[in-house]
């Protein structure tokens, strides 16, 4: 069980009235979805200090898909959790939908995490007791919330399970059931999705399946941001950043998976 409700959930629950505003931020954004300005991330111990971003700047656009590549150690999985307001920048700036995170206090931050983002990870953080449904509903049910039944069934709607809705995660296959926990990020309608390693516990078939699922919800205006050490996945995303020692080295934009691949064994080979 989890001790926490973010571990159980993967994202923390979201108010009924806040779940109008991050419709808005998903639907009618004109700036950037999720926007890095000049972010730094120093990490400092006994052992010296680590600069794991270096001045990373970019500016994710509404409706697209997003992947961070990079060697071991590069900074992705910081980028991933400063972007998503789970760890604050040393300097630089940081906004989702226009609001800029270093500006919320942190109750504020934690409100407007659950409207504006949802979190997909590799283990899919679903509860074996319950079905499809009350997994997807339980954030709000957590949060004391209203479960709006239409929301619910809208988001395995578009994941393809609502047929599904009253299995309970044993008896899903782990495609099926990262659909459930893609389902749940969407319940929200967040204004950017975050994955990370969507697909890492899935065979390859299931994963292509998942990918393209990710992929159909961006052609429908969702925005995502996924990291991946895999360049098949990366290449269902409209373009691929290419992080190494805390910067961003370079991108690529439709390209396929042997492409990023080379550019990736360029990049480890450096
Ligand atoms: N809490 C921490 N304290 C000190 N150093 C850290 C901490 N977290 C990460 N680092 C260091 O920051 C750098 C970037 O780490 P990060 O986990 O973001 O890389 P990554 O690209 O996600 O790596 P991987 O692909 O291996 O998961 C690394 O040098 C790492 O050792």
């Amino acid at each position: 069980m989890c001790a926490r409700e973010d571990e159980c959930t993967g994202f923390m629950p979201l108010p009924t009235f806040a779940r109008t505003a991050a419709a808005h931020h998903a639907d009618s954004l004109d700036g950037p979805a999720v926007a890095l300005d000049a972010v730094t991330r120093v990490y400092r111990s006994r052992a010296g200090s680590v600069e794991a971003l270096r001045g990373v700047t970019h500016a994710f656009a509404p409706g697209t898909f997003t992947a961070i590549m990079g060697p071991s150690g590069s900074g992705k999985s910081t980028l991933l959790q400063i972007a998503a307001g789970l760890d604050a920048p040393t300097r630089g700036r940081v906004s989702i939908a226009g609001t800029d995170l270093g500006r919320l206090d942190a109750t504020a931050l934690t409100k407007f995490r659950r409207t504006a983002m949802g979190f997909v990870f590799q283990s899919y953080n679903l509860l074996d007791a319950l079905t499809a449904f009350d997994n997807v509903a339980l954030p709000a049910r957590l949060a004391g919330q209203p479960v709006d039944r239409g929301a619910v069934l809208n988001a395995l709607d578009r994941v393809g399970l609502r047929d599904l809705a009253k299995r309970r995660p044993p008896e899903l296959s782990g495609g099926q059931q990262q659909r459930v926990a893609i389902a749940r990020a969407l319940h929200t309608r967040p204004a950017v999705l975050f994955a990370d390693e969507p697909t890492g516990a899935l065979d390859r078939t299931t994963g292509r399946d998942v990918l393209a699922l990710l992929r159909n919800l961006v052609d429908d205006g969702q925005t995502v941001v996924m990291v991946t050490h895999d360049p098949l996945a990366a290449s269902y995303a409209d373009q691929t950043l290419f992080l190494a020692d805390g910067r961003i080295v370079g991108h690529l934009r439709d390209a396929d998976a042997d492409t990023i691949a080379r550019r990736m064994n360029e990049l480890e080979r450096a």
